[in-house]
């Protein structure tokens, strides 16, 4: 792959007009059981949204990318009234009916207005007899808001018993959401938790708080070994929903689980991306569940820039990335690569040249990965250097810049090599953008094989990048600065947009 050999030009290819840009819509639908609609049943789009970046600029949403010469001002107060973003809602948190103690919980972490996930989903999630719910809405929009208003409603604190189980992919997922619930439950006097991830210091113990939120390994081998009462489960929540009941390992775990559970515990989906093959699946995990769900087109977040370098050959991809970064201070960026080894490598040749990096991959132990997460997330390490394992579901506000150092690609399902991965690239550059801000997704290519899954990518998801010139820096850091300011990927005077555009 990384042979001088590989590397082709394709000028006529990136002039290709296959990718039309599109503003994308949000076309959010949203279906009461019993008739449940597929998520290609969606409604008319409504009107294209406005750009997200032309919001007056009452206060900053934090997407200094390139302090202190860019700060782009967007005022959320614009987006939530937009009624193409989704951040939009029509609702107060006070219409909802919630109690009062979640209301502090929700004024505590600053929330003002739901976004459109919250709104539509939190009347469906707390209808009693409680409902079954399919939850679809783009990275970073508030779905862990959501299914935890959910759950700390339906909490019986006069019971010192498991009532709620949270799963979720990673280690550091399970930690987040465990922290949301803390902190949205702070005034619910008597409300206890359980973080069931591995830990040997809590070998043994029995589980007895009310919202346990863990990995399904870990809540299998406690619920196997009797530790974790699952008779008085009321709710059931998947974060990340198709990666969990997609993937061989986890999917079986998640089934187990859900075997010990009460039959009439209220299950709960969500996750930003929900392929076709595996929705159907769901509805045998989650029966006559209400759905919420989105158009594949409507599916990238407009905060999110996209761009990407062009290099020779592979190992040039580490060159071009230290010039990246020599050219611009960026607040916190997450470099995604394929292999540990190419993460531990990075991180050995950015650290010996001055930068200070942390590395996360699947193997640290769990000690270390909380002290690397927790490092990256204080903003003592500005740059994090991971695999997938991270892909999903982190929220780490400072983050303004996500780095494709290698496309995400996974098996092909004829079992025969790889294939590019459309939704792991969606949640990898989710993890910058997050509820309104800006933030920039940088992908790397260098031959062949690595343009076509980037091209192909890019074709799946309605995205069109702008192409960054390594043989002209300064002209890079021009384009950069021009596409933040103007919030918008094509027509950019010097920067070559990836696709021609239909005006
Ligand atoms: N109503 C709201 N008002 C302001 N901020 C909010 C609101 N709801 C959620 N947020 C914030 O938005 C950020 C993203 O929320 P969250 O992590 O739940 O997104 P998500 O939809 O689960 O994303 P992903 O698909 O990447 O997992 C968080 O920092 C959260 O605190």
């Amino acid at each position: 792959m990384s042979s001088l050999g590989d590397r082709m030009t394709f000028p006529d290819e990136k002039k290709l007009d296959w990718a039309e840009e599109s503003e994308e819509m949000d076309n959010q639908t949203q279906t009461q059981q019993p008739t449940p609609a597929p998520a290609t049943d969606a409604a008319p789009a409504e009107a294209a949204p406005s750009d997200q970046t032309d919001g007056a600029s009452e206060f900053q949403m934090g997407s200094s990318l390139l302090e202190p010469e860019f700060d782009v001002n967007v005022k959320l107060n614009d987006l939530q009234q937009d009624p193409n973003n989704p951040l939009f809602s029509v609702k107060e948190f006070r219409d909802l009916n919630l109690p009062e103690s979640l209301q502090k919980g929700i004024t505590s972490l600053g929330f003002t207005k739901p976004s459109k996930i919250q709104e539509r989903a939190l009347p469906l999630l707390l209808q009693n007899p409680p409902q079954n719910l399919i939850g679809q809405s783009q990275s970073g929009t508030g779905k862990t808001a959501a299914f935890v208003l959910n759950i700390l409603s339906r909490i019986d604190l006069t019971l010192q018993q498991p009532q709620a189980l949270v799963l979720a992919p990673s280690r550091e997922l399970a930690r987040q959401i465990l922290g949301v619930v803390q902190v949205m439950g702070g005034f619910m006097e008597g409300l206890s938790t359980y973080q069931a991830v591995p830990d040997p210091s809590t070998r043994g113990q029995t589980v007895t708080g009310q919202v346990v939120v863990g990995t399904p390994g870990t809540v299998m081998d406690l619920a196997r070994r009797k530790q974790l009462n699952t008779r008085g489960m009321k709710v059931l929540v998947l974060d990340e929903a198709d990666n969990m009941l997609d993937q061989q390992g986890l999917g079986d775990q998640c089934k187990r689980v859900k075997q010990l559970l009460p039959k009439d515990v209220q299950t709960v989906l969500f996750s930003a991306t929900f392929p076709q093959e595996v929705l159907q699946f769901t509805q045998f995990f989650a029966p006559s569940a209400n759905q919420i769900t989105l158009e594949r087109t409507n599916l990238t977040v407009k905060g999110i820039k996209q761009m990407y370098l062009d290099v020779s050959q592979d190992s040039d991809k580490y060159d071009a990335l230290i010039k990246f970064y020599g050219l611009m201070t960026i607040a916190s960026s997450i470099i995604f690569v394929r292999k540990r080894d190419t993460a531990d490598e990075l991180s050995k040749r950015m650290t010996s040249e001055g930068h200070h990096v942390v590395t996360l991959t699947g193997g640290l132990d769990g000690v270390e990965r909380d002290s690397v997460i927790d490092q990256f997330r204080e903003g003592h390490a500005k740059v994090l250097i991971t695999t997938n394992v991270l892909a999903r579901g982190i929220d780490v506000q400072t983050v303004t810049m996500v780095i494709n150092y290698d496309i995400p690609d996974k098996p092909a399902s004829t079992g025969r090599g790889y294939v590019p991965d459309a939704e792991t690239f969606l949640h990898r550059v989710g993890r910058t953008g997050r509820f309104g801000k800006v933030g920039v997704a940088l992908t790397l290519v260098h031959d062949k094989r690595s343009w076509e899954m980037f091209r192909a990518i890019c074709q799946e998801l309605g995205i069109n990048p702008t192409k960054l010139d390594t043989d002209d820096w300064d002209n890079v850091e021009r384009v950069v600065k021009t596409i933040i300011k103007s919030g918008r990927n094509a027509k950019v005077e010097g920067g070559e947009t990836m696709f021609a555009v239909q005006e």
